[in-house]
This record gives structure tokens, sequence and C-alpha cells, in this order.
């Protein structure tokens, strides 16, 4: 039975480093259980904040960097170490200075890649690596967690309100004409996203606060969607949960 929490602390700057702690020891645990951990990355200001919240973090030093498996939720479909690419932003933030396995490190092909400016041709190729990570004809590895950011018109990864990109039932998609720059991306779809053991929800700042209160209250945006199979966790700051329903 799938659960899902709201946690709301005071501001960006607390939410970051309590989302870094939850983080780590999300990752510490997988690796106990496991042995490796499978963390899926999302990209926007709320997320390069906690990225540069792991690398301050004391419990990060009881992480094997090596053993952690790190793919992405969407990528702004852009040349390769374009400052917009959610590939780059991340490596700035954090994942330059961790002892990592550049084999672990699943970015998003960009659009100088292997498949040229064909955006379908890139989704393609993250399903296959995808699918070869997971082994045993299936089409997604384990994801310990899947964190999202929250636009302020409630889409999550490259995943639109309206937009045809979320009807797609593969394991990834190509979203075209987004409405927020740049205009192609690539995205896990739906039903990838939901595969996740645990989906997090990331936002923070008023400019968040009516989408989010939209799909708590029942509403049926992008970020409805977004469900973890064990753990649906909405991790939020004060101004972003202040169209929140009262909890229990
Ligand atoms: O373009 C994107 O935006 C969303 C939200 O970003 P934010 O800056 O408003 O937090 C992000 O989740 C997504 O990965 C990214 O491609």
């Amino acid at each position: 039975m799938s659960e899902t929490v709201v946690v709301v602390v005071p501001d960006a700057d607390i939410l970051a480093s309590t989302v870094a702690a939850r983080l780590a020891i999300k990752i510490i645990d997988a690796q106990a259980v496991h042995g490796t951990a499978s963390v899926v990355l999302t990209g926007g200001r709320v997320a390069a904040k906690v990225l540069r919240s792991v690398r301050e973090l004391p419990a990060a030093a009881a992480i094997d960097w090596s053993r952690v498996d790190l793919w992405w939720g969407d990528e702004r479909f852009l040349p390769s170490g374009d400052p917009d690419r959610n590939e780059t932003q991340a490596r700035e933030a954090l994942l330059d200075k961790l002892p990592l396995d550049p084999a672990r490190v699943h970015a998003m092909p960009a659009s100088d890649g292997p498949d040229g400016e064909d955006a379908i041709k890139a989704a393609a190729r993250y399903a296959s690596e995808l699918a070869a990570a997971a082994g045993a004809g299936t089409p997604v590895p384990r994801f310990d967690v899947l964190m999202l950011g929250v636009g302020e018109d409630g889409h999550v990864a490259s995943l639109f309100p309206g937009h045809p990109v979320l009807a797609e039932t593969g394991t990834t998609a190509a979203t075209f004409d987004s409405p927020k720059p740049p205009p192609t991306r690539v995205t896990l779809t739906v039903p990838t996203i939901r595969s996740a053991d645990e989906v997090w929800l990331i936002a923070a700042g008023p400019d968040k606060a009516a989408p989010i209160g939209t799909v708590l209250s029942g509403g049926d945006l992008p970020a409805a969607r977004a469900t973890g199979v064990q753990k649906t966790l909405w991790l939020l700051d004060r101004a972003a949960a202040a169209n929140v329903p009262a909890q229990p």
C-alpha cells in the first residue's frame, strides 16, 4: 500500500538541507539492503540547491559513491555542457566533486550526441540504457528514489499540462513544443515515474503554491500522476505549502 506524506519546513534553505539529509540516509539504507542505490535526479532551481547541500553533509561520507546509479527524470535537449542542461547543473552542484563510477552516471543524451538533434532517437537510446541496466526483460531498473521539481504550471520532469507527452506509455519520450524553454526535451514517462519505490516532489517558493494546492486537493495536473510504489513524499517550504489542505 503506497502512502503519501507531506513534509513542510520553514524556507528553501532548510528544505534543501532536509532533502539532502533524507537523500543521504536513503542511499545508505539502499546500499545496506541491495549493495547499490539507484537515484533519479531532477532539474531546476531547488534540485541544484539540494545537491549543493549534499556536499556539506557529514553523512555523505558514509555513502559508497562508486555504488550509486544516477539517472535523470528529464533533460533539456541541448548540446553537451550547455549550462541549461540538467546534467550540467547537477555536475557543477555536486557530481563532479564525488568519486562516482562514470559508468553509473546515466545522463540523458545531448543534442550533439550520437543521435544528433533527433530527440525521438535520443529518448529511445535512454530507454535502451534503462532496459540494459534492468536486465531480465524488465524495461526499468529499481529506482530507490526518484526526485522531481514541480513547475508553476504543475509540470514534473518534462510532462506539461495538456501536452500529448502525458499520454506516452513507453519508458521515455521526447517532448516537443514545451511551454517552458527549451522547446525540445527528453523525459521519463508517467508509467516509468510510477515504477519508482519512492517519488519525492520537491518545491519551494510562493509560485508553487497554486499547483501544489490543486494537486493535493485532488486536482489533475501532471504532478498528481507522479506517485511512488511505496511512498509519495511532498517536500515543501512554507510558501509552496500555502494552499495545502489541512493535514490530519
Ligand atoms: O525545466 C525544468 O523545470 C522543472 C522545475 O524547475 P524549477 O526551477 O521551477 O524548480 C524541473 O523539475 C525539470 O526537471 C526541469 O527540466
